[in-house]
């Protein structure tokens, strides 16, 4: 689940007067998620989404956040987009917690991943690229190469909790994508955390196939290394579940992803290294959460060693022609 902050009917009626959204009908807590609490709230004259940010997301960094979704759905993609209050204001408090509202999109995220979603996926990420070119605002990534060893250190002690060789090979890898992540690659907003639920779909029923239909979720957004975040999507959309890699699902999202912007040279060769630090990043926020989370936490862990399995695949992996590409 992820409601950690349960909201009073008293302190809803108080925080919806603050917007022009009609009559509260009901506000529902949703299931889906780990980071913070969300509502779906429904009015009398539609759907929104209520987040409170809790704990993980820093509040200096909300305007981040929330202007950059203004900002690509400004640009035609679909994403949520902040809903201001009558005082012109997106972010507010509630239950003390920082919180908006943004608007509802429609779809719902694939449990199955087929080579159409991929082919779907890819010009879409293109196009967020794209479109978040000439975003004013530059956000840190704080969970990239220099955010890793820190992480490291405060699992370390606890590792072999995990896996027996897993504190080996973590420190092994960081000191190899220490000395080798490339610096030098064209660089923007990236979305981060492209996961299959945070990317909606609807069913095209004359075309019998799944069109995108938005991306959620842009609390880990940040200026990074484009490339960096089509390596976060090889590994949450391109494996199977018995850990087989599916290369004509990564070439499917590689080259829809190309048609719209087309990846130099040094990012086609940048991608395996990219690749073993997206699973690098994720082996270890798993680990830090497979280990910290409370026991009777109402929060579904997720598995650290899918993201093991990964590295291991794409430290055996050449060149970029192993992902299915020319
Ligand atoms: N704008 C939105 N429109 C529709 N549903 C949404 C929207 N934002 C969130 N949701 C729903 O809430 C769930 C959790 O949202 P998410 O942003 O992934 O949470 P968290 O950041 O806590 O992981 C999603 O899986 C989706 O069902
Ligand atoms: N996608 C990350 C965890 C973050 O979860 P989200 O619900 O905010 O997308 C992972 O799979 O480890």
């Amino acid at each position: 689940m992820a409601v950690y902050t349960e909201v009073s009917d008293d302190d809803l009626e108080e925080f919806a007067a603050e917007y022009d959204i009609g009559e509260v009908v009901s506000c529902k807590g949703i299931a889906e998620g780990v980071e913070n609490t969300n509502y779906l709230l429904q009015t009398d004259r539609g759907n929104y989404i209520l987040t409170l940010y809790e704990k993980r997301v820093n509040p200096d960094e909300l305007p981040f956040f929330l202007g950059l979704m203004e900002h690509l759905a400004a640009r035609g993609l679909a994403c949520p987009t902040p809903i201001k209050g009558r005082d012109g204001t997106a972010l507010r408090t509630l239950c003390g917690r920082p919180a908006a509202i943004v608007s509802f999109l429609k779809g719902m995220w694939t449990r199955r991943i087929t080579l159409n979603h991929c082919a779907e996926l890819g010009p879409a990420m293109a196009a967020m690229h794209l479109a978040g070119a000439d975003f004013p605002m530059t956000r840190n990534n704080n969970l990239s190469v220099s955010g890793w060893r820190p992480l490291f250190e405060s699992i370390r002690p606890r590792a072999a909790e995990i896996k027996a060789d897993l504190e080996q090979t973590i420190a092994d890898e960081l000191d190899y994508l220490e000395a080798h992540w490339p610096k030098a690659l064209p660089v923007g907003l990236i979305h981060a955390d492209l996961f299959p639920d945070n990317v909606f779909f609807l069913h095209d029923r004359a075309a019998g196939v799944d069109r995108m239909s938005g991306f959620i979720d842009f609390y880990f957004a940040c200026t990074d290394a484009l490339a960096y975040d089509i390596a976060i999507c090889l590994n949450a959309w391109c494996f199977e579940d018995d850990g087989a890699f599916n290369a004509t699902k990564a070439r499917l999202m590689l080259n829809g992803y190309r048609k719209v912007r087309p990846l130099s040279a040094d990012e086609l060769l940048a991608l395996p290294l990219l690749a073993r630090g997206a699973a690098m990043r994720f082996l270890l926020t798993r680990s830090y959460d497979w280990l910290n989370t409370p026991p009777g936490a109402m929060v579904k862990r997720k598995d650290p060693m899918e993201y093991y399995r990964k590295l291991r695949f794409h430290q055996g992996v050449g060149g970029p022609g192993q992902y299915g590409i020319a």
